[in-house]
Formats: structure tokens, sequence, C-alpha cells
């Protein structure tokens, strides 16, 4: 395992500063790098050109020589040029968060879509830092008023790189339009879409693997961004109603811009979505900015519009009565079958608008009972002298069929 030191400058107004010191820790662990020591400064904004003061600068390279770390993180996405400057100060590796977040994705990725959407985000992140990579090369050839060696390859390289993202957009677009056509077919079948969305780590894919038998199921761990690629299952309700889950990829603060571009179209399953399950983990401390996150980025992508409820996950972990629903806030443990069964009813009633009925049917209407075993959900049935009583659910708009039927 590499060894690193973590700094970070605390502004006054950076918010959540511990919280997101820690998360760095959690990042780095899914690179397998360790953190020795966790450095951090008080200034109104950071330094210019080092990020810290150039006193605390020379403090964390002694430190950093004194523990043997051979890397440093930054808690924030920094300029191309201060990185530049910080790692030719250190004479070591310098990874800011989107860098090691791109480091996670590049290593988690499977599909061929995440790959070249992980390949897309690396190359953009690249680009603006190809100066300087190449400075030893002008260095040697001392102060030539032509362009330097280095500064001829910086060009060529940023071709070429260009003309690399532009094959893998197009390689992506392609991806994208036959997804667009599978999910315009469900749409033809107006098959109801729910899309699990939230932080990660939160449970999205536990819930989906409720859903689903065993070899339907999709990947869960303990790690950050376990999920990686939109995955899409069909699910059925004890009524008979018929709907889509997909489990998507999770968010985290600061995304780095360009992954935020490369993965929104895994999202677009969100936004054109009939119902978004906003998934919190209830137990961790920091829930409620991890829930501003979740909320800020389906306000980027585009999600405002489409309906949504909570869904309060992992509440065994906390002394939380489980599960329930208050107003637009479900309570549920992933983990339990009695939650999974709870969930399914509360979206069945979003999508479906499924009543609970009670009605007496004539024995010589006794058709009626056929129709409401077909389309709703019998909870009870008795025979009685003047009928059958029967207590069932069903969609609101097959009420009137049910009433049309006991008149004729
Ligand atoms: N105790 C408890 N653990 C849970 C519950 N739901 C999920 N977990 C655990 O939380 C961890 C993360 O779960 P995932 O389902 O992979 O989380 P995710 O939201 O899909 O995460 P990403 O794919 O990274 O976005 C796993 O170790 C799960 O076993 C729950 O209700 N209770
Ligand atoms: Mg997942």
């Amino acid at each position: 395992m590499e060894k690193a030191i973590l700094i970070g400058v605390q502004t006054y107004t950076s918010h959540s500063f511990e919280e997101r010191m820690e998360e760095m820790k959690e990042l780095a662990l899914a690179c397998d790098i360790e953190i020795c020591m966790s450095i951090s400064q008080n200034l109104e904004h950071p330094h210019k050109k080092y990020y810290m003061n150039p006193g605390k600068i020379e403090e964390v390279k002694r430190i950093l020589e004194d523990q043997e770390c051979s890397m440093v993180l930054v808690l924030e996405a920094i300029s191309p040029s201060v990185q530049r400057n910080l790692s030719d100060f250190f004479d070591c590796e310098v990874m800011d968060k989107s860098a090691l977040i791109l480091e996670i994705f590049a290593s988690r990725a499977k599909t061929k879509e995440s790959m070249l959407q992980v390949e897309c985000a690396r190359l953009k992140y690249l680009l603006p830092r190809l100066q300087g990579s190449y400075k030893h090369m002008d260095r040697q050839r001392g102060g030539s008023r032509n362009k330097g060696t280095g500064e001829k390859k910086i060009e060529l390289d940023a071709r070429r790189i260009e003309g690399k993202i532009h094959f893998v957009e197009k390689e992506l677009d392609k991806i994208h339009t036959q997804r667009s056509v599978q999910r315009n077919q469900r749409k033809k079948g107006m098959v109801k879409s729910v899309a699990l969305t939230g932080y990660t780590n939160a449970g999205k894919s536990s819930i989906m693997n409720g859903f689903v038998n065993e070899d339907k199921s999709v990947f869960e761990k303990d790690m950050l961004f376990a999920t990686l690629t939109t995955s899409t299952r069909q699910i059925e309700t004890e009524n008979h109603n018929v709907f889509t889950l997909s489990d998507t990829v999770g968010f985290i603060s600061d995304l780095p811009h360009s992954l935020v571009q490369a993965f929104h179209s895994t999202l677009e399953e969100a936004v054109v979505s009939d119902l978004i399950l906003k998934v919190v983990d209830i137990s961790n401390e920091h829930k409620d900015s991890k829930l501003q996150v979740c909320e800020e980025t389906l306000k980027e992508i585009g999600c405002e519009k489409v309906p949504y409820l909570y869904v309060f996950n992992k509440c065994d972990q906390t002394n939380i009565e489980y599960p329930k629903r208050v107003e637009d806030r479900i309570y549920i443990c992933a983990k339990e079958k009695s939650s999974i069964a709870f969930l399914k009813q509360e979206i069945e009633k979003e999508l479906f608008h499924m009543e609970t009925l009670h009605v007496v049917i004539p024995y010589e209407k006794v058709s009626v009972l056929d129709y409401i075993h077909t389309n709703g959900k019998v909870h009870r049935q008795e025979y009685k002298e003047d009928g059958i009583e029967v207590d069932f659910s069903i969609q609101q708009d097959l009420i009137h069929r049910v009433d049309r039927l006991l008149r004729i």
C-alpha cells in the first residue's frame, strides 16, 4: 500500500471540513493508498501558487521525508498549475480529489460504456495538465526564441488527445443511441420506470437486490463507487403491476466536472423515469449534507420535475422504527424482506395509484369477482347471504370498470 500525506485548507466559507477530510481517507483507501498524516491550515483562501502558505508547505515536505511517504493528496480540486508547483516542490506525485475519483472509476470500470466514460473523463482531465510535463526538454535547450522541443511535443500530444476524446465521444454516442432505443421500446409498452439514486454507499444496489432473485442480482459492497453502470430489472407486484427498477451510479460531493459530463447519460435513466427513489443512509452522521449533494446533482441533471420518494435506508443501525412511511419519506432496512415488501407496496401506490376497497358482489354478478382477481389483489373474500364480501386493492383508474360491471 502506498503511503500519503493529506493536506487541506480550511477557509471561513468552507463547510463540513472534517467530513470532507474523512471522505478523502475513504477515497484513498479505495485506491489502495494509506494516509499517514493529515495536515490542515486555516486560511482566508488557498494560496495562489502552493495551495497552502509556503511555510506550511516546507513543513509538509519535512514530514513527507520523515514519514517516508511517496505521495501528497489534496482535499479539493486544484488547478493544473498549482498541482505542478506542488509536485515540483515535493518531488513526488500530487493527487487532488478529482484524480482520486478518476483512479477509482478507472480501476472499477468493467463494461464497455463505463470504460469509455472513464477514458473520456481522464483525457479531459489530462489535457490542461500537459503543460510542464516536458519541461525538462526545454531546460536542456536553453533560452531559444523558437518553440522548445517540449512545447512542440505538448502541441502534438494535445492534438492527439483531442482526437482521442472525439473518437471516444463518438463511440459513447452510439451506445447512448442504442440505450435510448431500448428505453423508448420500454416506454411504448407503457411499462412504468423507477430509478434508485443517491450518495455512494447509501444502499441502492442492496435495495435492488432485495427485489430480484439471486441470478438477477447486481454488485453491492461496502466501498465507494461499487456501481458504475446502470442496471435495469423488471419487477412485478402482488397485484400483477409491472415496473422497471434501475440502479444507478452513486453521487459524491465535488465530482470532477469531466466525470459529471461523462456519467450524465448513465443518469439519464433517472431523468426519464416515472419515479425517483432518493436513497439516504440514515445511519450516517453526515446524512444531511449527503442528501444535499443528492438533491443538487439530481437538479443538475434535470430531474426536478420527476416525482420522488425519500428512502431512508439502514434503519437497523438506528433506533428508528421501520418499515414505515411518513408523508414522502419511507424508512427501511434493505436487508430485510418485510422492508422490501413495504417499499414495493409504496412504489406501487405512487405509480399505479392503488386503492383498497370493500364491496359486496351479488351472486348473479360473480364475473365481477373474476375481474377483480385478474386486475387487483384480493385481501379477504367471504361468502355471505346477500353476496360475496370482498376486500381488495386495485388501480384507481380501474375502479370505474368494477363499478360498471356491478351495475350492468
Ligand atoms: N446494516 C445495513 N447495511 C446495509 C443496508 N443496506 C445496504 N447495506 C450495506 O451498505 C453497503 C453499501 O451498499 P450498496 O448497496 O453497495 O450501496 P450503493 O448505494 O449501491 O453504493 P454505490 O454503488 O457505491 O453507489 C454494503 O456493504 C451493504 O451490505 C441496510 O439496510 N442495513
Ligand atoms: Mg451500487
